[in-house]
C-alpha cells in the first residue's frame, strides 16, 4: 500500500498553506491548458500535499475562467491521490450560519460556460456521479474542522451556479426550495474532473453569508464575503494540518480509484490517438 498524497484546492481567501516541510514550487503541466498557478508541495507529518490556489494568487481569476480540467489533470500528474476542496460558500439555510464548515456530500450543477470531461470525441466515457463526494475523506476533514474550532455539519447539497454575479432573490429562493444547503461558483465541474481522474474529492464548504434570501438582511457583497473567510482562513489552515496529521501512513484503496474500469464505451479500434495521448495522466491506467 502506498501512502497518501493529499491535493488541497484553496479558494477564495486561502491562496497559501502554513507548516510545509520540504516546501517546493512546482511550475504545473497539463495536457489541458494552463492551471491556476503554481502548485506548492511539502509535507505535513506522513503526509505529502500538493497546494493550489483555485484563483491563483492575488485572486486573479474569476470562476468562470479556471480551468478545472487543467487544474485536477496538473494535480494528478503532480502525484495527488485525493483532492480536498476549500470554499467560501453562500448559506441558503437559517440553520447555517456565517462561520459554518459545511462538509457537503451532493451537488446540483448549474453551470454552464465550462468544460465539464476530460473525453469527448474519439474517447467517450461515462462515470458515476450518484455520490461525487468520497466520504471516507468527507468524514475525516470533517473531523479535521472540529478540531480545528470550526463548527462543522457534514451532508448538504452544494449548488454551483455560472456567475460571476450572485444570485437573483427568485433564483435564491428557487434553490433553497430545491432543498440546496449551500451555493457557490466552482465546485463543478472540478468535482466531475475529479471522478474522472479517479480521485476521491471532498469539499469542505466555509458559509460566508446568507446570500440574498433573507427579506431582513443585506445582500451578499464580495467585501463582506472576504471579511467572514478572513476570519475562517486561520481555521481552514489549522484543519489542512489536523488531516494531514490525521492521515494513517498507509493509504486503503477506494473504489474511486479504479472507477474508470468498464466507464469508457468508445471501442478499442474508434479511439482517437491523440486524445489517448492527452489522456495520459487521467486515464493512463485504463488506456495502457
Ligand atoms: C469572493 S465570493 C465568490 C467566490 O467565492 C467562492 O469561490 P471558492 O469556491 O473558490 O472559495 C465562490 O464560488 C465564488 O467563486
Ligand atoms: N452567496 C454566494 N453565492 C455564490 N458564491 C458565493 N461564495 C460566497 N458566497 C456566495
Amino acid at each position: 500500500m502506498a501512502g497518501w498524497t493529499l491535493g488541497v484546492i484553496g479558494g477564495s481567501g486561502l491562496y497559501d498553506i502554513d507548516g510545509l516541510e520540504d516546501r517546493a514550487v512546482m511550475r504545473p503541466h497539463s495536457s489541458f491548458g494552463e492551471p491556476s498557478g503554481d502548485l506548492i508541495t511539502g509535507r505535513i507529518g506522513a503526509t505529502r500535499l500538493v497546494f493550489l490556489p483555485r484563483h491563483d494568487v492575488g485572486h486573479r481569476l474569476p470562476p468562470s475562467d479556471i480551468d478545472s480540467r487543467a487544474n485536477i489533470d496538473a494535480l494528478k500528474r503532480a502525484g495527488c491521490t485525493d483532492i480536498l476542496s476549500l470554499s467560501a460558500v453562500g448559506s441558503l439555510r437559517e440553520n447555517l450560519p456565517p462561520g459554518t464548515f459545511v462538509a457537503v456530500d451532493q451537488y446540483i450543477d448549474r453551470t454552464f460556460a465550462r468544460e465539464k470531461s476530460f473525453f469527448g470525441p474519439g474517447l467517450a466515457a461515462h462515470v458515476s456521479m450518484a455520490d461525487p463526494v468520497c466520504p471516507r475523506l468527507a468524514g475525516l476533514a470533517a473531523q479535521a474542522a472540529r478540531e480545528a474550532g470550526a463548527p462543522v455539519v457534514e451532508g448538504g447539497t452544494y449548488l454551483a451556479m455560472e456567475g460571476p454575479q450572485f444570485s437573483t432573490r427568485a433564483e435564491s429562493e428557487l434553490y433553497r426550495s430545491w432543498g440546496c444547503a449551500v451555493i457557490g461558483m466552482t465546485n463543478m465541474p472540478e468535482a466531475k474532473l475529479a471522478r474522472e481522474a479517479e480521485l476521491p474529492y471532498a469539499s469542505i464548504c466555509m458559509v460566508t453569508d446568507y446570500d440574498c434570501w433573507r427579506a431582513d438582511e443585506a445582500a451578499v457583497e464580495v467585501t463582506h464575503v472576504l471579511e467572514v473567510m478572513h476570519a475562517n482562513t486561520v481555521k481552514a489552515k489549522a484543519l489542512v494540518r489536523a488531516l494531514a496529521l490525521a492521515l494513517p501512513p498507509e493509504r486503503p484503496t477506494s473504489p474511486i480509484d479504479r472507477c474508470l474500469d468498464g466507464a469508457i464505451i468508445t471501442g478499442p479500434l474508434h479511439r482517437d490517438p491523440d486524445m489517448i495521448r492527452r489522456l495520459d495522466a487521467v486515464a493512463g491506467r485504463v488506456l495502457g
